[in-house]
């Protein structure tokens, strides 16, 4: 049997770049698909920060309810933003390949301000972990909103009186965006999942199921996973100030993680490198070391902001 799969996306230049890249991978398989663009609620409101709409998986709720609808077949997301816990129903049938994991700074002019100790420097972001990674390493400088799709965000910051604004590579790069003026920030550690593309379908669904399997890339999924584990087991949701990366080299999982308070003032880092076949725990494990050395506290205050 063979049907047209109906691919759910989201309407920004990267999201649609992600659908297609799916659709192509689908179509080498020699299966037959279309891209079905759908609005999501973070998408709409563009001025307040995720953090305080408070929504769990606010890019991803539309998609999955037209998924459980059958409105669509599957559904592409940028995993960093997918919640840790997926709705009952629907499955994780593929990552793809991971592509460029790093946060980028974009600057105005230059970057010589980051070497001046008394400078203040105005830098835009809207995401906690950014910011609270930022103000550890810069604990002077002012942090300042910026919403909005990588375009509407790269634009705002033409206009507006800033040093810098601080973007995900996989982002700027995919839809060839990167400004000369970006530098990459070796010292920060991304979100989990950052730089991987996930496709989601329904549970009993065996048709989407098997054609997703031929694309999901096996060390993205270990990786992902293990990174996923760990932010859920301190806290899930995706709008919060824990990092995290793991890396496959010769043969063993080198895994990175660390939770930041909210204004910086506390970071916690924890490292390991595990064999494959001890690698499923990394995660979990990695953020029990964490909770036990300080990192409840820090855990319980983040919920008491909220
Ligand atoms: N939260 C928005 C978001 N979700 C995924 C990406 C880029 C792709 C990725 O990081 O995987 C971005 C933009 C950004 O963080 O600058």
């Amino acid at each position: 049997m063979s049907k047209e799969i109906k691919i759910g996306t989201r309407e920004s230049q990267l999201a649609l770049w992600q659908a297609n890249k799916v659709k192509d991978l689908l179509e080498a398989q020699g299966y037959t698909a279309v891209l079905v663009p759908i609005k999501s609620e973070g998408d709409i409101d563009l001025v307040t920060p995720l953090y305080e709409i408070g929504v769990q998986g606010i890019f991803t709720k539309s998609l999955d309810i037209a998924l459980l609808n059958g409105k669509i077949d599957i559904a592409v997301h940028s995993l960093k933003d997918v919640p840790t816990q997926l709705p009952t129903g629907i499955i994780q049938g593929a990552v793809l390949e991971r592509g460029p994991v790093k946060d980028l700074l974009v600057y105005k002019t230059d970057t010589t301000f980051l070497e001046q100790p008394d400078y203040i420097a105005n830098i835009a972001t809207s995401s906690v972990r950014r910011k609270a990674q930022w103000l550890h390493k810069f604990p002077l400088h002012h942090l300042h909103n910026l919403r909005g799709n990588v375009n509407t965000r790269l634009q705002k910051l033409a206009n507006e009186n800033w040093d810098g604004a601080i973007f995900a590579a996989a982002g700027l790069e995919r839809i060839n965006v990167r400004p000369a003026t970006s530098v990459e920030l070796d010292w920060m550690l991304p979100a989990p999942a950052q730089g991987a593309v996930v496709s989601v379908c329904r549970e009993n669904d065996d048709y989407c199921r098997q054609a997703l399997e031929a694309l999901n890339d096996i060390p993205t999924a270990l990786c992902t996973r293990i990174e996923r584990d760990f932010l859920r087991a301190l806290m899930g949701g995706c709008t919060t100030p824990i990092s995290a990366h793991a890396t496959i080299k010769d043969g063993k999982v080198h895994f990175n993680g660390e939770l930041c308070s909210l204004n910086g003032d506390k970071l916690l880092k924890t490292a390991a490198i595990s064999p494959l076949e001890t690698a499923a725990e990394i995660g979990n494990n990695a953020a029990k070391t964490i909770l036990q050395n300080g990192g409840d506290e820090i855990v319980a205050q983040i919920k008491n902001a909220r």
